[in-house]
């Protein structure tokens, strides 16, 4: 099988690590393949060479089984021109346009109406990926029968993958979670304690379950790998860009001080502006969401984001 990976970060590189191991031929698109270390490493993985039959390459092949791309979500569309006509393509971000409101399979749908797309997410850090430890995640497409298709090339003995026909839900999962993270990461910098970061998850994901619903997907899916599975790892993995954001936030530094500290992106920061314009516009209530991105706005201070959080009227649950 012959497999194009694009985009040479951490999750690009671990994912055409574990799709070589698994037997395909595998091309590795990098803006800069001269970044390659002399150990075969790429620098966004650098404890992970990747064996020299890896070819990486600013050109991508006309002819291929399948693509994953890897690219942040703000970059995504500028990339698409690049992909060969009808070749599948399964997306490997997670979060939402900050200027268009738009996730990862409609920009696709926009850009590339020829290309049939898939996209995967899970608790999954890149890391582990590439140490070929257990993990499980999501393949979703709106054709169950697709994404069944697309889980069998890319499963392995080590990574289990499931299928699931609500591509809107986990889209929005794996977006959701980052920002959480950063609230989470804010509350544990600040000293806030374990209490408070386990409400921050349970909240969260109540305010992203109340998003599903409004946006059209299903509620289930966020009890599942792409929804809980991914909040939990990254509320709680202090590998989580987004949660270590949230750590420097937390410890009083400035977000563009604690972004430029980041080895990566933190996909949480333009999608928390993203996420909550949607929920305005479906009037759908995101108290943790609309905190971080006022946080990271510096529109309200630490203490205005704790009172805001806390002192809400109270409610049901
Ligand atoms: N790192 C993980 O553990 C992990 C796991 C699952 C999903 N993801 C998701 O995968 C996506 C990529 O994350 P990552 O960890 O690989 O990021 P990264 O910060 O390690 O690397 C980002 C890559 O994108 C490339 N890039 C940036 N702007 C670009 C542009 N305009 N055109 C082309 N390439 C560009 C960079 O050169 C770099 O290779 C994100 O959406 C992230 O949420 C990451
Ligand atoms: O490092 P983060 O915060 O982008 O998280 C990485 C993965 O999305 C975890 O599943």
């Amino acid at each position: 099988m012959r497999i194009v990976v694009m985009g040479a970060g951490a999750w690009g590189s671990a994912l055409a690590l574990h799709m070589h191991r698994r037997g395909a031929d595998v091309q590795l698109w990098a803006r800069n393949p001269a970044a390659r270390l002399t150990s075969g490493a790429m620098p966004r993985l650098p404890d992970y060479p990747l064996p020299e039959s890896i070819c990486v390459s600013d050109t991508v092949p006309a002819h291929a089984d399948l693509i994953l791309v890897v690219i942040p979500v703000q970059h995504l569309a500028s990339v698409l021109p690049l992909l060969p006509a009808g070749v599948p393509a399964i997306l490997c971000c997670k979060g939402v346009e900050r200027d268009t409101h738009r996730f990862p399979l409609q920009i696709l749908a926009d850009a590339r109406p020829d290309i049939p797309g898939g996209l995967l997410s899970g608790p999954n850090f890149a890391h582990e990926i590439a140490a070929g430890l257990p993990a499980a995640a999501v393949l979703a497409a709106a054709d169950k029968g697709r994404a069944h298709e697309w889980a069998g090339h890319i499963a392995s003995p080590s990574f289990r993958l499931y299928a699931s026909d609500d591509p809107l839900g986990v889209q929005l999962g794996g977006a959701a979670k980052n920002v959480i993270a950063i609230a989470a990461g804010t509350a544990m910098g600040a000293g806030l304690g374990e209490n408070a970061r386990a409400a921050l998850i349970t909240r969260g994901l109540a305010e992203t379950g109340r998003l599903a619903d409004a946006l059209g997907g299903q509620p289930a899916t966020l009890a599942g790998l792409a929804g809980l599975g991914d909040l939990l790892l990254t509320c709680t993995g202090e590998a989580s860009r987004n949660y270590q954001m949230g750590l420097a936030l937390g410890r009083g530094m400035t977000p563009e001080n604690a972004t430029k500290l980041l080895k990566g992106v933190a996909e949480g920061v333009p999608t928390s502006d993203a996420l909550l314009a949607l929920a305005r516009q479906h009037g759908v209530s995101v108290p943790i969401i609309e905190t971080v991105s006022d946080l990271l706005a510096r529109s309200i201070t630490l203490s205005e984001a704790q009172n805001r959080l806390l002192n809400r009227p109270l409610k049901t649950e």
